[in-house]
């Protein structure tokens, strides 16, 4: 019922982690790729090791969550040892997410993975909101551009961008017309939306240390954002393209939204945070009830099917 192909792989279901939640080390990764999930991928490596920023750097609130982590992680070949190694073991389908702390390191990375034995999938997250001094790449458009033709000039393997959240239809055009020049294999929106602020009201200040507080949101907050995101690059993406929709999922319907507006596959990380991997059998069997509900027995029955008002 939950059924899903994503590069001629067959998964159980288009439900997944989002980077950054439940992946920094082997043995979170582990328990991901034995939980319900139907795929994971890995915290967004870097090519060295990094402390990332002082903590309290995260922070869970009644309506999602606000972070600043700063892309702490243990380093690519952490990561690549990990996925080559479950590769070798069978394993079908990864995502190794993966971000530079400038362009040379960024082609370096790819370069890197390019020439590895890994054949899985490359999240070239374009978007994190949280290294003091470093603007997210993908509000660049030109540098944007600019990067995806160098690493296309000799990076063949299957690859994604994890873009932010655009807020302007200018954007969404200008965007959708960079990523069409390249043969991707999918565009994941969206990561947080950035730079948002949580005040503690008894003690009146914020909760997190880096930044003076400022912070990715995810959750609650940010599933109209996201689910406009998924839509805005379905209707003006490639076919070819694939989409992972990523923000606000708290329950089954939020997952069936995303897959309406287009999704393939679908990404938890507030909600997996709060819950655990149990997370993905309760949204499996959730998504399966609304399906049921509303008479739908595949994902392509539905995908993609939003109506407008005509
Ligand atoms: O891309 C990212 N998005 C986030 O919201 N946080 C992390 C981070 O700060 O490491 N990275």
């Amino acid at each position: 019922m939950l059924k899903t192909n994503f590069l001629d792989v067959e998964l159980s279901n288009p439900l997944m982690n989002a980077s950054g939640v439940h992946c920094m080390t082997t043995k979170e990764l582990d328990e991901l790729a034995t939980s319900e999930a139907g795929a994971f991928v890995t915290k967004t490596a870097t090519r060295d090791y990094r402390e990332g920023n002082p903590e309290p750097r995260y922070y869970d609130t009644a309506l999602g969550s606000i972070n600043s982590m700063g892309l702490p992680n243990n380093g690519l070949d952490y990561y690549l040892d990990y996925v080559i190694e479950r590769q070798r073991a069978g394993a079908k389908l990864q995502f190794l997410s993966v971000t530079g702390m400038s362009y040379d390191e960024n082609i370096a990375l790819l370069k890197k993975i390019q020439e590895s034995e890994y054949e899985g999938v490359t999240e070239f997250n374009l978007s994190c909101p949280n290294v003091p001094g470093k603007p997210q790449i993908a509000y660049d458009f030109e540098l944007t551009d600019k990067l995806l033709a160098e690493v296309f000039t000799f990076f063949t393997k299957p690859i994604g961008v994890k873009l932010p959240p655009y807020f302007d239809i200018a954007h969404f055009d200008e965007m959708a017309k960079i990523l069409n020049k390249y043969p991707l294999t999918y565009v994941n929106s969206v990561n947080s939306v950035g730079n948002g602020l949580y005040i503690d009201l008894d003690k009146e200040q914020v909760v997190i240390k880096p930044k003076g507080g400022f912070g990715g949101l995810g959750g609650e907050y940010i599933k109209p954002t996201a689910l406009a995101n998924v839509r805005a690059f379905r209707e003006r993406l490639n076919p070819s393209i694939k989409i992972i929709g990523t923000g606000g999922v708290i329950n089954g319907k939020d997952i069936f939204e995303h897959i309406l507006c287009g999704a393939d596959l679908v990404q938890v990380g507030t909600t997996l945070h709060k819950e655990g991997v149990s997370v993905f059998a309760r949204l499996t069997k959730e998504l399966q009830e609304v399906m049921k509900e509303k008479g739908y027995s595949s994902l392509d029955d539905f995908r993609g099917k939003l109506k407008v008002i005509e």
